[in-house]
């Protein structure tokens, strides 16, 4: 409508109008999101009580804690005794990430439907080396207690990256929850010369775990893996002496690596001994159960890695394991770990246990223990009883599968023998122990051992000589 002799005010009642509609569609929107925040507040509201209500639902079914557990004397002990409780889901899996694996996927679900949130942490426990000494060995069994959660590969970090930074460093761990461990491991960190003192400032109370093995056999492994990636490779009498001298090259890497006692005064600077473990690899190989127990206790952890995840591969001539939870069936670590050593003259193996010996002993001194290094046979080899004996005895276990052994059965042999100091009561105690079948060819290899012995760890079974030296020694009922 338009007013007579005026302007019209159309445009305005319309504007008006609009203005209106506008307002009123805003304040609905207003009311609409308000309401929505509501029903999120709500929502919220609800799983955060439904999340604390299962927390406090959890707790009341585990069950009392153990004897062991109520001794213990401080909150953290107590804390990390409380993971063996929360093997409801343990995370396990060598994966590095939460994505990328269904199984870990699943797991870390269940965690979150508990209300449980893993979060990636520095490590607190390092396995610092030493190359070749059964690191990876050490980490796989480590592996197997829920409260331990490792990055898979080696992170390298306080050699190679460490100007990435901890946050870069934080993220290759995997997440995981605040009662478990982080752990790495990186052999090289050992012979490093910044790591320790880089350690040290990230973290003054890290634990630290060293894998040692005879650094003649050390080398020799090294000189191995190195072989097997070159062709052409020189000899390694060639590279271990000077210009085919008799003087030891002490510059040739593999062989510095063995100086132990070098790399571990440089530590000692900036960790206390306390703060140490040391693994002995060979023993690792023996005795894996023994060796991992005093691994968990130094890491304040129950013994929950025990003699039913091994297996004796008699093949391989390593301890595998009968299940991860990575793979439920039997295996053993990779086909790069335990190669066969090329042969090595006896006189150079000789010489360079008479170069290494002060410096074991040192070592020897330095850490309180004795590795059975120095023990010296004729012809160069260290004995070591034990591992000589498992190295060729292939005993069957029908529970399991042919020619391998539950490592109970192996200690129990080992009650049976007792420890020898030499060669010749060991055989002694080997033949007393075997069971005469009154087949002599089951003895015959015994008959030998005063030459084969000796070798048998380092060549173990996977040689022909071995294999058909030792294949009839089938040993039952231990
Ligand atoms: N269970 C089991 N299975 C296979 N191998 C075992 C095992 N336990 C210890 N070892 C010994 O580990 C040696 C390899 O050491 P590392 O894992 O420290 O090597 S590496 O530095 O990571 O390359 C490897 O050395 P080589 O025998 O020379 O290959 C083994 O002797």
């Amino acid at each position: 409508m338009v007013p007579k002799g005026g302007r019209s005010n159309y445009p305005f009642d319309q504007n008006e109008q609009l203005c209106k509609a506008f307002a009123h569609w805003c304040i609905a929107v207003l009311l609409e999101t308000c309401k929505f925040y509501e029903y999120l507040n709500d929502r919220f509201l609800k799983s955060h009580l439904e999340k604390k209500r299962k927390k406090r639902k959890l707790k009341s079914t585990l069950p009392p804690p153990s004897d062991q557990e109520s001794s213990l004397t401080n909150d953290a002990e107590l804390k990390r005794a409380k993971i063996s409780r929360l093997q409801v889901v343990s995370l396990w899996t060598g994966n590095n990430s939460i994505k990328g694996n269904a199984g870990s996927l699943r797991k870390y679900q269940i965690l979150r439907q508990q209300g449980l949130m893993p979060s990636k942490q520095l490590p607190t426990a390092l396995i610092i080396g030493v190359k070749k000494g059964g690191t990876r060995a050490l980490l796989e069994f480590l592996r197997l207690h829920p409260a331990i959660r490792a990055a898979g590969s080696e992170v390298h970090f306080f050699d190679h990256h460490y100007i990435k930074g901890f946050h870069w460093y934080r993220h290759r761990m995997p997440p995981t929850l605040s009662t478990q461990i982080t752990m790495e491991k990186t052999p090289s960190y050992f012979v490093t010369s910044e790591v320790p003192r880089r350690v040290q400032r990230m973290n003054p109370a890290m634990k630290l775990i060293l894998v040692v093995r005879d650094p003649v056999t050390r080398a020799i492994s090294d000189y191995t893996q190195v072989k097997s990636k070159r062709t052409n490779m020189p000899k390694f009498e060639d590279l271990a002496f000077l210009n085919g001298s008799k003087i030891v090259d002490t510059t040739w890497v593999p062989l510095k690596i063995g100086v132990y006692a070098r790399h571990l005064e440089r530590w000692l600077q900036y960790f206390p001994l306390s703060q140490f473990l040391f693994v002995s690899g060979e023993r690792l190989i023996v005795d894996p159960v023994a060796e991992m127990a005093r691994v968990q206790d130094f890491l304040g952890l129950k013994r929950v890695i025990c003699e039913k995840h091994f297996y004796f591969n008699a093949t391989k001539g390593f301890p595998c394991l009968l299940k991860s939870e990575e793979r439920p069936t039997p295996h053993c670590l990779g086909k790069n770990k335990g190669r066969s050593h090329p042969y090595i003259d006896p006189v150079a193996i000789q010489r360079l246990r008479d170069f290494y010996r002060p410096f074991n002993q040192r070592f020897y001194q330095l850490t309180g223990m004795d590795f059975g290094w120095l023990t010296t046979h004729s012809n160069g080899m260290s004995i070591s009883p034990h591992i000589q004996l498992l190295s060729i005895i292939y005993i069957q276990d029908k529970q399991i599968h042919d020619r391998t052994v539950r490592y109970g059965n192996i200690r129990s042999f080992y009650h049976k023998t007792g420890t020898h100091n030499s060669d010749k009561n060991l055989m002694a105690s080997c033949y007393e122990a075997l069971p005469h079948s009154g087949n002599g060819e089951m003895l015959t290899p015994y008959k030998n051992t005063q030459r084969v012995i000796p070798y048998a760890f380092h060549i173990r079974a996977t040689t022909t000589l071995f294999q058909t030296a030792f294949d009839h020694l089938i040993i039952e009922d231990l």
